[in-house]
């Protein structure tokens, strides 16, 4: 009853922080499970919607190329068509955060991807962090790639793309360019370097971009600190040997067919 009491600090608020949307990369499974032809996902992309409204990736069976954009979802398919994909429908591997520029830059004379490349790494501060550039832009020249649904027993992606992929050219496409950057560190886990999808403003054409030109754009760099990977949680994955992947089969597939 008389012991002493106890010091207490006067309480201070802390003045709660301003609310900052995470800024995050997301992607369900991994690209070494997406080439070893784990094309099955069970997550949907009203899922993935709560971690990004800006991504890349593919729908279950491989199904053509997805582009997320303001929270839409564009399938590109090997037909060369455009849709708007529901949100019900699953993926197997994608790539999403919820897109906030850091800062912008003015990118001019771009003859083809690998100029663009080097234009983009000049302006990342930080070559291991992942990035996200969105550039509204006119193109002089687009290829793009995309693949049919595939049934099981499924290929390797290497093999699927280099036998069915189909590539198709535009010239002055007026659109938005959904790009990543993963550092090679995490090679297994995304596509080391840049990957590029395309959406038209029209909505009738995209994709996987093979090669690209265009004189002049404003791109919105986004350098993102954080990434999450939630795993599949399906048998097929569980049970994969997701080891045999090399790097050059990655780069192979993913950079313009010869
Ligand atoms: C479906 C694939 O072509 C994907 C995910 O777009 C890629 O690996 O580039
Ligand atoms: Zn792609």
């Amino acid at each position: 009853a008389n012991e002493v009491p106890k010091k207490v600090a006067p309480s201070t608020t802390i003045a709660p922080s301003k609310e900052v949307k995470s800024d995050k990369l997301f992607q369900y499974s991994t690209i070494n499970a997406l080439m070893s032809g784990q094309y099955d996902g069970d997550i949907t992309l009203d899922e993935v919607k709560k971690f990004g409204d800006f991504g890349l990736g593919t729908l279950n069976g491989a199904d053509g190329e997805l582009t997320i954009l303001d929270s839409k979802f564009y399938r590109f398919d090997n037909k060369g068509k455009m849709t708007q994909v529901p949100g019900a429908s699953k993926t197997p591997f994608v790539v999403a955060t919820n897109f906030n520029k850091d800062k912008t830059a003015y990118i001019s004379s771009v003859k083809n991807t690998e100029d663009l490349t080097t234009k983009l790494l000049a302006q990342m501060d930080n070559k291991n962090n992942f990035y996200a550039f969105k550039m509204p832009v006119t193109l002089k020249y687009l290829k793009t790639r995309s693949e049919p649904k595939q049934e099981k027993p499924y290929r390797l992606l290497k093999d699927v793309l280099t036998e069915e992929q189909v590539e198709f050219e535009y010239k002055n496409v007026k659109g938005t360019f959904v790009g990543f950057y993963t550092p090679n560190y995490a090679a297994t886990i995304n596509v080391p370097g840049f990957h590029f999808h395309f959406v038209s403003d029209d909505k009738t054409l995209g994709g996987h971009i093979l090669n690209l030109a265009f004189d002049e754009a404003i791109v919105q760099i986004d350098s993102i600190s954080e990434f999450e990977v939630q795993l599949p949680q399906t048998k097929e994955f569980a049970e994969a040997d997701l080891t045999k992947i090399q790097l050059q089969d990655i780069l192979d597939v993913e950079g313009d067919t010869k």
